[in-house]
């Protein structure tokens, strides 16, 4: 976590860096712009429901070790909520709670008819066996298995989770609901039902979006460098993404450091030395820090990681024209102003990371009605949904005068607020 300015107070750094109170300043701001009324604020500045649970996990060596974690279902307005679980040692309920609202500000913004949830765990899975991490995912499923479910609640993969666990929560809840029931969770290996084009859909996702952006800034693809923070599901296959489209990614990062190479680096190679967790720096000697990866001289900046890495301390010193914002929360409110201050395009998160979402609702759609789509169907589709999301943020950036979070917000929450008012809940 990048750290705050030496004058300001405990209390103050920790209010910027509380994703959920950020988040719900600007709810609320998006809200008062679009003339709703204070209620409407009052029911979407937190879950509807909130479930902590305790699972209890045999260890390798025997002894039980008892897990923390939780499921945030924001709204239900639209539809039933979904969204991802983490599984990463820094999860916190604030943190589930933010992350939710971004999941309904995702759907609002393109379109789908759900409302958003989100889930955490506790543990640092990079540290657990296969057999273990089966027992803690099938817990986590049986400790909420009473609120979620294919019309309730979707889960799917995040941060450290990927589509074997999927398979295995999928399971789990197929065994105490007595039924296969393959639209209970999304991200789930293609045998499963799971949907072409869910692995790298964040990534696609995130490359329509720079795409736009480009164009709006008159700028090259083919010329442009790129940094991208975070080498996992989201950022391994961006690299792959921009290499093949003739960018040049010039830093990669993962947790332990970064790498650089103002001539471009060797992306295939990397992605063929990754681990399953996005880890590839530990391989080598010349690292740098996530710190100075941030500023990095370079035309395109994508953090694809963690929360809090643009703050203010750094918002000054990023070289890149435009941001796109892969990971949920990687910019504070106050690196936010920054950035739009110094002209710099700044797509956000609910917005560029809405690809992983919509091909998720593609899988459940095709769980649904038991027929399946190409891997080219797939793509039309989720190109045609991200061009139009991005576009209506920035006709409303533009028309507003407000910056693109605002914008994306003001976007995201229309049509949640409104389903609430037509079911006579505001
Ligand atoms: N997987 C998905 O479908 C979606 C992911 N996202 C967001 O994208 C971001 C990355 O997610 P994934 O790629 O799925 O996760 P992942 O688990 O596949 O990869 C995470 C990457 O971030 C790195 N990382 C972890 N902690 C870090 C830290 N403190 N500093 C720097 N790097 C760190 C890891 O080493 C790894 O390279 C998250 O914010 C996630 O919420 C957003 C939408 C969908
Ligand atoms: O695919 C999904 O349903 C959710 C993806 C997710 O967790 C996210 O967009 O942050």
């Amino acid at each position: 976590m990048v750290a705050d300015k030496a004058s300001d107070s405990p209390n103050e750094n920790n209010d910027k860096l509380d994703v959920l109170k950020s988040t719900q300043s600007v709810v609320r701001t998006a809200l008062d712009k679009l003339g709703y009324p204070e209620e409407v604020y009052d029911l979407l500045k937190e879950p509807i429901r909130m479930m902590s649970v305790r699972i209890p996990v045999r260890m390798d060596d025997d002894s039980i070790k008892i897990f923390t974690g939780f499921r945030a279902q924001h709204n239900d307005a639209v539809g039933p909520t979904k969204g991802g679980v983490r599984f990463h040692p820094d999860v916190t309920e604030k943190e589930v709670k933010a992350l939710s609202i971004w999941m309904s500000l995702k759907a609002g913004i393109v379109d789908l008819p759900y409302g958003g949830g989100k889930g955490g765990i506790i543990c640092d899975p990079r540290e657990m066996s296969f057999r273990e991490l089966e027992g803690l995912s099938r817990g986590y499923v049986r400790a909420i298995s009473q609120i979620v479910g294919p019309t309730k609640d979707i889960p799917a993969p995040d941060v450290f989770t990927n589509p074997q666990i999927m398979a295995w929560m999928m399971d789990e809840y197929s065994r105490i609901d007595e039924f296969n029931n393959p639209g209970f969770i999304t991200g789930k290996p293609i045998v499963l039902g799971g949907s072409h084009g869910r692995e790298s859909a964040t990534a696609k996702g995130v490359t329509i979006c720079i795409n736009e952006a480009i164009k709006k800034k008159n700028m090259n693809l083919q010329d442009a460098r790129v940094v991208i923070q975070g080498f996992g599901n989201a950022g391994s296959f961006l690299a792959k993404f921009m290499h093949d489209a003739g960018a040049k990614v010039v830093g990669i990062s993962d947790a332990y450091g970064g790498l650089h190479d103002p001539e471009g680096l060797d992306i295939d190679y990397l992605l063929d030395r990754r681990d399953s967790f996005g880890t590839v720096t530990k391989l080598f000697n010349n690292t740098i820090t996530n710190k100075e990866l941030l500023e990095l001289d370079c035309d395109i900046l994508v953090p694809a990681a963690v929360e809090n890495q643009i703050t203010e301390d750094n918002a000054h010193n990023i070289k890149a024209s435009i941001v796109v914002e892969a990971a949920n929360g990687p910019t504070t409110l106050e690196a936010t102003k920054i950035l739009s201050e110094r002209g710099i395009l700044l797509v956000p998160d609910v917005l560029a990371s809405a690809g992983g979402v919509t091909v998720s609702y593609f899988e459940w759609v095709q769980n649904n009605q038991g027929y399946y789509w190409s891997e080219e169907e797939i793509e039309e589709k989720l190109y045609k949904v991200m061009t139009k999301g991005f576009n209506n943020v920035y006709n409303t950036a533009q028309t507003r005068r407000v910056d693109m979070r605002l914008a994306a917000y003001m976007v995201g929450v229309r049509k949640m607020a409104e389903a609430a008012r037509f079911r006579g809940w505001i």
